[in-house]
């Protein structure tokens, strides 16, 4: 099939890279030529493990093409997948701005029937408006179909999600067109759950809610778990070999960050409103993990009375391991805050220091390496749990700093191994381990 993806995002370039690899002939295409010509020259925009080499293999074999014109990138194409951003407005609702643009962009330039496929996550109802949009403004006399096909790739893991998710939901009001784009996914050998257009749209909000509660009852599982002298590691453990809760998304720690769960969870509350009905279950989640975001603020407070002129060290600022991602990551309002605090803040995380130097500007210090970060600090963060600090030799701590004190926001050090090390060591969810004098 000859395919057009519109938005070259993370979704749209790992959506067009693996349609490309699975066989099909593939324009991306984005509004914004310099990420174009970042493309066409061979380097992803972003961060992503296994990306940069499916993307040259597939540009090599022909497969793969990039381009900054909608008219010209979807000349050939059968169907138009649109992965352009839904980002929230201020006041909560989700921001169509993109996809309107697109839709009608398309109306001026489809000559040819087509399929049009969202990939983005859009509030229920806008596949059926997206259609209406297209109807109402196409100049030819061609027709068009929608099909909504939400994406649940996670960033860090994205092309390992694509070619083995769980499932691959198809949702459309018309059969041939659905049937035509499980045809387009078959060769990913992936379940399809075939729906209509709003329960597609229904599914995506839903997962990321219900994703998003479980990481903030864990989390409140592991604030009790410290009341009461409990460890959540081995709670969650026991409580995720029972096969009607599973064992993922119950790792505790300083919450929920990333370009979606606090989004999409926002949306569906505002979406709820709308209908009259209080989703107070997810206003619930939302609240939690925007205090689980500030907890290591508030144990180190307790700890020390006061952070005023005491220097720390961030291990960790994208809001996950693998990505150099920092949307809506907790180091953000943690940095934030420190510096209210009047802490002498130094960062250093191993993929994210261009962003951070975008976003904390001069007002933090930027380490190189996490020796420079640690030499000389009065305590340590971590903030994210990238395989190079779980591995760390937990001596360090002790060789580069005076009274090593670490705040573990992800619980990447084992306890027993802790204790051998001489270090104040406060996790989430489980025993502090006090130095031995
Ligand atoms: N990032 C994820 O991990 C993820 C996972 C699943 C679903 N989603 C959803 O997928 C959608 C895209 O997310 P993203 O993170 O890839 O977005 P993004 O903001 O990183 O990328 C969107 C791209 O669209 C381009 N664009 C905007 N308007 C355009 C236009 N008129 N023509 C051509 N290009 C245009 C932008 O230049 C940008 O490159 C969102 O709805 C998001 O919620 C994201
Ligand atoms: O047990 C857990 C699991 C995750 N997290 C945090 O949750 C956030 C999101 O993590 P993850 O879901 O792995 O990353 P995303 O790339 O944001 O992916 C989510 O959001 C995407 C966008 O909608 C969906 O496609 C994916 O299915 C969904 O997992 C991160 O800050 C993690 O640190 C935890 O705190 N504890």
């Amino acid at each position: 099939m000859n395919i057009a993806v519109v938005g070259v995002g993370y979704v749209g370039l790992v959506t067009g890279v693996s349609l490309a690899e699975i066989g099909h002939h593939v324009t991306c295409i984005d509004n914004n030529k310099e990420k174009v010509h970042t493309l066409q020259s061979g380097i992803a925009p972003f961060f992503e493990p296994g990306l940069d080499e499916l993307m040259k293999k597939n540009v090599a074999n022909g497969r793969l093409a990039f381009a900054d014109d909608l008219s010209s990138g979807c000349s050939n194409a059968e169907i138009v997948y649109i992965a352009v951003g839904t980002p929230q407005k201020n006041d909560g609702t989700v921001d169509l701005t993109d996809i309107e643009k697109v839709a009608i962009d398309l109306a001026h330039i489809i000559l040819q029937d087509m399929i049009v496929v969202t990939k983005s996550t859009v509030p229920v109802g806008t596949n059926e408006y997206i259609k209406q949009l297209i109807d109402t403004n196409i100049v030819s006399s061609a027709s068009i179909e929608v099909v909504a096909n939400p994406e649940f790739l996670r960033e860090g893991s994205a092309i390992h999600d694509t070619f083995h998710g769980d499932r691959i939901v198809i949702g459309s009001n018309n059969e041939w067109a659905a049937t035509v784009i499980e045809s387009v996914n078959k060769p990913f050998d992936i379940p399809i759950v075939k729906t209509d257009l709003r329960n597609a749209e229904m599914i995506k909000y839903a997962s990321n809610a219900f994703l998003a509660t479980k990481i903030s009852f864990i989390n409140e599982i592991a604030n009790l778990c410290e009341k009461i002298g409990a460890n959540v590691d081995d709670v969650a453990y026991g409580m995720g070999l029972d096969q009607r809760i599973g064992n993922a998304f119950l790792q505790a720690g300083i919450g929920y960050g990333g370009s979606c769960f606090p989004k999409d969870t926002r949306a569906l509350v505002q979406l709820s409103g709308n209908m009259k009905h209080e989703f107070q279950l997810l206003k619930s989640v939302i609240t939690i993990n925007h205090n689980q975001q500030k907890l290591l603020i508030r144990k180190a407070i307790d700890r020390f009375q006061t952070l005023a002129d005491k220097r720390i060290a961030l291990l960790g600022l994208a809001f996950k391991p693998n990505t150099d991602d920092m949307r809506e990551a907790a180091s953000i309002p943690i940095v934030n805050e420190l510096l209210k605090e009047g802490v002498d803040v130094v960062v250093y995380d191993p993929a994210t220091m261009e962003t951070a130097k975008k976003i904390f500007l001069n007002n933090v210090q930027y380490a190189d390496s996490i020796e420079t970060a640690i030499t000389g600090a009065d305590i340590v963060f971590i903030l994210t749990e990238w395989d190079e600090f779980k591995r760390l030799d937990i001596h360090i701590f002790n060789q580069l700093m005076k009274d090593p004190v670490v705040f573990d926001g992800r619980n990447c050090f084992d306890l027993d191994q802790i204790k051998k090390a001489h270090i104040e060591y406060h996790s989430i969810g489980r025993p502090t381990v006090y130095r031995k004098t």
